[in-house]
């Protein structure tokens, strides 16, 4: 396979600032962010609360502009949101007033191309194990089936990267289980690019390719990570528990620090 032919996302030298609403001055919160990702990879971004995830996540989708560097999704400069990367927000944000299948034509008909797809969005209903509940409303499901919905929002349109903002952080664990499961199927099915933030060390090993880990204060990438293994992953076999005590290493998580204060 040729590697380069195969890149779709480039991040060179991305870094961002936020400017302090009180004193006026800028700190630097993403520093020297280079990264490329290859089709149909699954990469899961870990690190610790406020180390940047989510703003890299915001500027790999065009939400947010980068202030110097540059990322290319297909060999041409991110401006702006655009259809071909999809984006999967913590709490789903579905839109209330819109029925299940109408959530998820929605991209569809925003585009103009409903006519000729409306049957994929019956296709994705099946996909996703929602049928049956075509024309309920988002309050009429639970946390888990709206976070399939959303999911199935954003493939519709066939994005080259998925960008999924840890979907299943709301989630019960059996539920978050489930979802972990339908992204390795619709990877597979599609060889969708996926990218994962998440703070879960079991799903990102669970999930990935590579895992990326971030260290805060400004927020770089201090490791990428491989996993060779083949999917499905058992989540207790040998080599998964390696992994995990190696990015437990990584995070100095893994052993516990008695705090005398817990004990008293
Ligand atoms: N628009 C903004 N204006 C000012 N500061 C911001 C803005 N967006 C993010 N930040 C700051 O950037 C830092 C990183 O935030 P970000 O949400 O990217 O971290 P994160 O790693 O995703 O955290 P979490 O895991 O808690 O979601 C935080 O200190 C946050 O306050």
């Amino acid at each position: 396979m040729n590697e380069i032919l195969d890149e779709v996302l480039s991040i060179r030298q991305v870094n961002r600032s936020f400017e302090n609403e009180k004193t006026g001055e800028q700190k630097l919160i993403l520093k020297d962010i280079n990264l490329n990702v290859h089709r149909g990879e699954f990469i899961s971004i870990l690190g610790a609360s406020g180390c940047g995830k989510t703003t890299l996540l915001r500027l790999i989708a065009g939400l947010d502009a980068v202030q110097s560097g540059e990322i290319l999704l297909d060999g041409k400069s991110v401006k702006g949101t655009d259809s071909k990367r999809g984006y999967v927000f913590q709490q789903g944000c579905l839109f209330e007033w819109l029925t299940v299948e109408e959530n998820i034509a929605l991209g569809l008909k925003v585009r103009k191309v409903f006519k000729e797809n409306a049957n994929r969005v019956q296709e994705f209903i099946e996909k996703i194990g929602l049928v049956g509940f075509e024309k309920n409303y988002p309050h009429q499901i639970s946390g888990g089936m709206a976070q399939r919905v959303a999911i199935a929002r954003a493939l519709i349109n066939d994005p080259e990267v998925l960008l999924l903002d840890e979907p299943m952080g709301a989630l019960d664990s059996f539920t978050r289980a489930e979802i972990q499961d339908l992204l390795l199927n619709l990877k597979q099915k599609n060889n969708t690019t996926m990218i994962l933030v998440t703070h879960d060390i079991d799903e990102a090993i669970y999930l990935s390719n590579r895992i990326v880990i971030m260290t805060p204060r400004p927020g770089r990438i201090s490791e990428v990570l491989t996993i060779d293994e083949t999917f499905p992953r058992n989540r207790g076999s040998e080599e998964f528990l390696k992994l995990r005590k190696k990015i437990l290493e990584r995070f100095n998580l893994a052993r516990v620090k008695p705090n005398p204060e817990y004990f008293i």
